[in-house]
């Protein structure tokens, strides 16, 4: 009879969230077994975030010399992709080896196994022939995997997810992505730079369509400008694949679309019912696995990151991992507080936005005042000259006078968007905000023009 293995937290699970909870919880002196079944690091740095970033900065130094004529004299770029493909094996991913987080890992304690992990009852994990029991508990932070729509066809084509985009030592000649969505936009934007001719079929009435229509549309009009034709409301009838090339049909349309590879890059989904959480009482069919403010699912039971379903974000899960990190170790905090949000879309303009859009504020029932202000009318986007598109919208919730909400598209949109932020975050009074100092002449000073435009 095998003798279960005893640990204080099995983590399963070693993306940012589980990584960060594992790696602290171990520095801290517990004795903690991580479960990871893939790479430890997860989907961010192997085949998300990282190497998505480092195909962006490359797409947008292509755009910036492409602006030099206007500004500044003449410029011959050569797109080369072999350059990017090569630093996405080299500098961040190691060409896919871990060993660096996993020696890490076992460097502040922790130990590593190998293997998907299954919750076979509460505390307890099983890792192939292994048991392993957590006396404080277990955490789950396994993530999410593409989500496949049923799309007749679709399922015996060889079709592309992220993975499949980040790994590419080539880039096609073609592609149609299918969701225009945060993937989606990035990656179409990017490879239409390196002159792939991409389509996108976005579902929604919008590409970013949980976002302001204003940022849908500043979208399209980015990736239009990039030569990427964009199809919103459609929807794919049936694809297909001849041994070389893809055909796409939309649901009313008369030519299918064909090109040489698919992107499906339609939402990501949580697999709950391998991961055995029926075994502790939680429904398998569920899309995610409900959490209170302290990150906890139940006895002895945490999850964190994607899992938890409150926003698929590196940040979020690192967030969360901090909070479950605090429980666990019954240090004192506040709880998961989801009121500002912070994303950031990299396309060229970024697209940040935080908290609630003017839609989900109105939904909820509030009195909102809100205000649009293009960045080109600002003195910095006016010298920015090409490229300077974008605006800040803010949502104000008018009976407290305070943001809680806010989009900030532009160049460093992203980085513009940590005012707003905090506005939101602290909840600021909007009055504050109308009469602090803004530098002279900044991006963010456009902040202070949608301020004076709340209406
Ligand atoms: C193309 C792309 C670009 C992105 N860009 C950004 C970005 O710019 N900024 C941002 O904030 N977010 C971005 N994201 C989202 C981000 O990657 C995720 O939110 C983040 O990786 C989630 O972290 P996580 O810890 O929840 O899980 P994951 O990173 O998904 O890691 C989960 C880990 O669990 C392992 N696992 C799963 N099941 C088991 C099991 N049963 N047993 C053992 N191990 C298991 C997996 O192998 C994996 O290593 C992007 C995502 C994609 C796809
Ligand atoms: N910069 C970032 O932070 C970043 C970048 C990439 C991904 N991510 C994270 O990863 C998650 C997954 O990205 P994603 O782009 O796959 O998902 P998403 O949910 O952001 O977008 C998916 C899009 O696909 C559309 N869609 C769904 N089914 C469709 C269909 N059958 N036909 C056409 N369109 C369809 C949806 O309407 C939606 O607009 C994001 O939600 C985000 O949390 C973040």
């Amino acid at each position: 009879m095998s003798v279960n293995e005893q640990a204080d937290v099995v983590v399963v699970g070693l993306g940012p969230g589980g990584e960060h909870v594992a790696g602290t919880l171990a520095e801290a002196g517990l004795d903690v077994v991580g479960v990871e079944a893939g790479l430890v690091g997860g989907e961010c740095p192997y085949w998300a975030c990282v190497p998505s970033k480092m195909m962006i900065r490359a797409g947008n130094l292509l755009a910036e010399a492409g602006r030099v004529p206007a500004l500044a004299g003449a410029a011959v770029v050569t797109p080369d992709w072999t350059r990017v493909a090569e630093r996405i094996r080299n500098e961040a991913t190691d060409d896919w080896n871990d060993q660096v987080a996993a020696d890490r890992f076992a460097a502040k304690g922790g130990r590593l196994v190998r293997g998907t992990g299954r919750l076979t009852g509460p505390r307890r994990v099983t890792v192939g022939d292994r048991t392993f029991e957590a006396r404080r508990g277990v955490v789950l932070a396994t993530g999410t995997r593409p989500r496949i729509p049923p799309v007749p066809g679709l399922e015996e084509t060889p079709y592309w997810t992220n993975r499949d985009a980040m790994a590419a030592k080539e880039l096609p000649a073609s592609m149609v992505v299918l969701g225009g969505g945060a993937i989606g936009v990035e990656l179409a934007q990017v490879f239409a730079r390196f002159n792939c001719a991409v389509t996108v079929v976005e579902g929604q009435d919008q590409l970013l369509s949980q976002e302001e229509p204003e940022a849908g549309k500043l979208a399209a009009e980015a990736l239009r400008a990039d030569g990427v034709t964009v199809l919103t409301g459609a929807r794919a009838r049936r694809v297909g694949h001849d041994g070389t090339e893809f055909t796409v049909r939309l649901e009313g349309g008369e030519q299918p679309l064909s090109a040489e590879r698919l992107l499906v890059a339609t939402g990501r989904v949580a697999d709950l019912s391998p991961l055995g959480v029926d075994s502790v009482g939680l429904d398998p069919a569920a899309g995610a696995v409900p959490t209170d403010g302290r990150m906890r699912a139940g006895e002895g039971l945490w999850a964190v990151g994607d899992i938890a379903g409150r926003g698929a974000f590196t940040h979020v899960s690192m967030y969360q991992a901090g909070i479950a990190v605090r429980d666990i170790l019954g240090q004192p905090g506040p709880e998961a507080d989801y009121r500002a949000l912070p994303r950031v879309t990299f396309t060229d303009p970024e697209i940040g936005a935080v908290g609630l859009t003017e839609r989900q504020a109105r939904e909820r029932g509030l009195r909102v005042r809100t205000s649009v202000v293009a960045v080109a009318s600002s003195t910095r986007g006016w010298i920015h000259g090409p490229g300077n598109e974008g605006f800040i919208k803010l949502v104000e919730d008018a009976d407290r006078g305070v943001l809680i909400g806010a989009t900030s598209a532009g160049p460093v949109g992203g980085e513009v968007l940590y005012g707003l932020n905090v506005a939101v975050h602290a909840e600021v009074p909007v009055e504050r905000l109308q009469h602090m100092i803004y530098t002279y002449p900044t991006f963010h000073r456009t902040i202070e023009a949608a301020l004076g435009a709340l209406r």
